[in-house]
């Protein structure tokens, strides 16, 4: 099923996704009108122009565009690490002004994301230290090393590990506290492609196992039909939404037989188009 509303439409309320539905029950995120320029005066950048959806609990949503559209921006803007110039993200309810408590992001370099003079268990423990006593952050720690495939591996340091694994272990951060909603920026793209395909699972498992909402930002066209409920596709700067597709592939997800599906390529088609139009309509502006 795909719809074909306007730029700024809700995501439609007949999704069909086989993800499980987290505690919180309204829409989980709500990004409204969202604006942001860079620089002032003559010089000034309009990266995103009126940039709205919804995520819903349970939801995985991947977000693609054209180079330069601003994916990082949004996803940073979302995440309260920078403000917009207007427009507003709404978190289970509440306006985003700060990075919230139950909001986990998992940068593309993780060689900076993870802090090399600390264990990987330290590192995966920081975000909750505030949160949990002892043993519980212990618990917590162990469960989510053992979920991304790090067992045993807490006494690490991260420069003792390949990308890959150091990937993993963000990852083990971003949901060792168990957030609600995990942000994603790029998480593979400095990974080689066959570790790419092993996190891309290791994903959609975790999504399953850990109950949260993803919302994942790629360049990649097929990693976004394969993951995805639903895929979001923004034009080029200035940025809206083109399109809102629902991705009504079975899950769970494999990388051989999903892929294979006449109503993948489908899809992967339709979304290449709409990236290119992009690409095509920014050119001709620029
Ligand atoms: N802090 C900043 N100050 C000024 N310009 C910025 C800033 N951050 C990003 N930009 C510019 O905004 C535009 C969008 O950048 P952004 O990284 O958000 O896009 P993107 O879609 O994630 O790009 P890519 O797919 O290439 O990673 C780019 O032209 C970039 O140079």
């Amino acid at each position: 099923m795909t719809t074909t509303g306007p730029t700024t439409a809700r995501a439609p309320e007949t999704i069909t996704y086989t993800g499980i539905e987290s505690s919180y029950e309204g829409t989980m995120l709500e990004v409204r009108h969202l604006k942001k320029n860079y620089g002032s005066g003559e010089k000034t950048a309009r990266i995103l122009a009126d940039v709205t959806f919804d995520v819903k609990p349970g939801e995985f949503v991947c977000v693609v565009g054209p180079s330069g559209s601003g994916k990082t921006t949004l996803l940073r803007s979302i995440a309260g690490l920078q403000a917009p110039t207007s427009g507003e993200v709404i978190f289970e309810g509440e306006t985003v002004t700060e990075p919230p408590a139950k909001m986990a992001v998992v940068f593309q370099d993780y060689s900076r994301s993870l802090l090399p003079w600390m264990t990987v268990a330290a590192n995966v423990e920081l975000p909750m230290r505030n949160k949990f006593d002892k043993a519980e952050r212990a618990r917590r720690v162990e469960d989510a090393l053992i979920s991304v495939g790090l067992a045993g591996k807490g006494s690490l340091y991260p420069w003792q590990m390949s990308g890959g694994m150091q990937q993993r272990a963000a990852i083990a951060r971003g949901i060792g506290y168990q957030p609600d909603v995990l942000l994603m920026d790029e998480p593979f793209a400095a990974v080689d492609a066959q570790t790419r395909i092993e996190l891309e699972d290791l994903v959609l498992r975790i999504r399953q196992a850990y109950n949260t909402t993803v919302l994942f930002v790629t360049h990649d066209i097929d990693e976004a039909v394969y993951l995805a409920d639903r895929v979001i596709v923004l034009s080029g700067a200035p940025t809206s939404v083109t399109e809102n597709i629902v991705v009504d592939l079975p899950r769970p997800r494999d990388q051989i037989e999903t892929k294979a599906l006449p109503r993948y390529a489908q899809i992967r088609n339709q979304v290449f188009k709409l990236i290119q139009e992009a690409k095509s309509h920014a050119s001709v502006q620029s």
